[in-house]
């Protein structure tokens, strides 16, 4: 029988630095690859998704490698706070699976796996591919003009703002929040380019005023704020 591997770029706990779980303890599993962008800087102008602020290549990052089902939930379970140690820690255990685009290898069987060690399961997915039966807290970022795979989430977080890809585009969109989250700055070196004016006022923070602004204006939208990069956190 062929074994199953997972490639993971690198696993870590913190805290949910996004969305409607800001603020929340969570091991993050970055898994390798995506289906947008190959992740190599010179391809970045011709991907689909251009504004990438992640390293998802390769298995070597920390915690970072090729796992079987049952060595992956292992790995989550021990980055767990007394979780291997049958300590009687309050609050569910969380997994926050990410990447690159996790929905490229997390599957129904993995899914299990987490619920069976305790784990309740997200997924930051940019929706371009079917979504897995039983994930608990789908986050879907949508990205450009890349067509969607489903339009069910739990919250809506779009990137703003992205010209093929304005809050109007995705209304019908059935979600319990909407999310506008500023475009941050991705990589130093390009955005001292003179051509990348609009990347460059992301690190003026006028992004934000963007967003702020459509937010204030479209109240259906809320303000999504990377606060683990404020307080520098993983
Ligand atoms: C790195 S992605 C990985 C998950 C998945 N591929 C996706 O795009 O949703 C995680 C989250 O970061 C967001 N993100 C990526 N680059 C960003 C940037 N430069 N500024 C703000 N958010 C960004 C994505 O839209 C997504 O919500
Ligand atoms: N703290 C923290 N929160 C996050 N929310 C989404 C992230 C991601 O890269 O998917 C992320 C991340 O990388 N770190
Ligand atoms: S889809 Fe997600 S992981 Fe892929 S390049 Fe875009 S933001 Fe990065
Ligand atoms: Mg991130």
């Amino acid at each position: 029988m062929a074994t199953n591997f997972y490639r993971v770029k690198e696993a870590f706990y913190t805290l949910q630095g996004e969305g409607a779980q800001a603020g929340r303890a969570a091991v993050f599993c970055r898994f390798s690859k995506c289906n947008l962008w190959n992740g190599r800087e010179e391809s970045r102008s011709t991907a689909v998704c251009q504004f990438c602020d992640t390293d998802f290549i390769g298995t070597d990052g920390n915690n970072g490698g090729e796992y079987s089902k049952q060595a992956l939930v292992e790995l989550v379970s021990n980055l767990w706070p007394g979780k291997s140690k049958g300590a009687n820690i309050q609050g569910k255990p969380y997994v926050v699976c990410t990447g690159g685009e996790p929905l490229l290898q997390l599957d129904a069987a993995l899914i299990n796996a987490f619920h069976d060690a305790g784990f309740e399961v997200a997924v930051e997915t940019n929706g371009t591919l079917p979504l897995p039966q039983g994930i608990d807290w789908v986050c879907l970022s949508p990205k450009a003009d890349a067509e969607l795979a489903f339009i069910r989430c739990d919250e809506l977080k779009l990137v703003y703002p992205q010209l093929l890809a304005m809050p109007e585009r995705f209304e019908h969109i059935e979600a319990d929040h909407y999310y506008l989250q500023p475009m941050a700055d991705y990589q130093p070196v390009v955005l001292a380019s003179d051509k990348l004016e609009g990347a460059k006022e992301g690190l003026s923070g006028s992004n934000t005023q963007k967003a702020l602004s459509y937010c204030l204006k479209h109240p259906k939208w809320k303000l999504s704020l990377q606060t683990h990069k404020m307080i520098g956190i993983e």
